[in-house]
């Protein structure tokens, strides 16, 4: 059970929408995906507006929490402008806030995010910010009340997987809310060495979208998710210098 505020998922993965080949391949990849959370950027909302083509038109909304995001926003003014108009939607009181820093690597703006943070944990929204795998950023978010950590395997939309390991599981032991590695998953590889360093969820978007196969990505990465934390409920054997023989050869009678 992933528990975060006061909402509570079976599944692990968190799926974005954008970037698929086309909604009826968005549709079938969230599905197989069982995905309980679907993410959207709310600049992107032309889902509150029936004039306008709804990028989430063929999905059941439903089945799913929505998970608005505030890409796009370079302040914290911006995030919290975005997140107002997403919760006044009536849609969900969860926000991932996204303020991003740099153009070229699309890294969060750190004191942005922490003020954007603050500022929507007083307004009651249940806040997810995305941050960088900084240890201690980190720290300073859950001090601030946020209801998970989301930092990132490596930058958005790049593939590739987790840059910094040891900063990932440092962030992993010292945290009491869930943390969700977001951005940068490449494979289902990516996702399961996230779950099996102990996170308590994934959330991706554009190594599936953007597959050759969306539909049996999506379904790849629910299952290496679920792979990935029995690994880390189970306890991976510690790594030996040396050989040790799998059957033992003691007390056996034929010499
Ligand atoms: C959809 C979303 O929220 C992205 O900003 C997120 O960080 C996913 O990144 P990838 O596309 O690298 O999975």
């Amino acid at each position: 059970m992933l528990t975060i505020g006061k909402h509570q998922f079976q599944s692990r993965l968190l799926l974005g929408t954008g970037k698929y080949p086309n909604f009826d391949v968005q549709k079938q990849a969230v599905e197989v995906s069982d995905t309980e959370i679907l993410t959207f950027t709310v600049r992107r909302m032309n889902i509150f507006e029936p004039s306008q083509p709804n990028f989430l038109e063929k999905l059941d909304l439903e089945k799913y929490s929505l998970l608005p995001n505030t890409a796009g926003a370079k302040t914290a003014q911006e995030a919290v402008r975005h997140a107002k108009l997403a919760k006044a939607s009536g849609l969900c009181d969860m926000i991932k806030v996204e303020v991003i820093g740099c153009d070229k690597t699309l890294l969060p703006d750190p004191v942005e995010t922490l003020k954007a943070t603050e500022e929507l944990i007083k307004e009651g929204f249940t806040v997810l910010p995305y941050t960088s795998d900084d240890v201690v950023l980190a720290r300073r978010l859950e001090e601030l009340g946020a209801h998970a950590i989301m930092p990132g395997a490596s930058p958005i939309g790049s593939g590739q997987g987790i840059i910094n390991p040891l900063n990932l599981s440092f962030i992993i032991e010292q945290t009491s809310v869930p943390v969700i590695v977001d951005a940068g998953i490449g494979s289902p590889a990516d996702a399961a060495q996230a779950m099996e360093l102990g996170a308590d969820g994934v959330l991706l978007n554009t190594a599936v979208s953007a597959a050759n196969d969306p539909v049996k990505m999506a379904q790849a990465m629910k299952l290496a998710i679920e792979a990935g934390r029995l690994g880390y409920e189970a306890g991976r054997i510690p790594k030996k210098r040396s050989a040790t023989a799998s059957s033992p050869m003691e007390g056996l009678s034929i010499g």
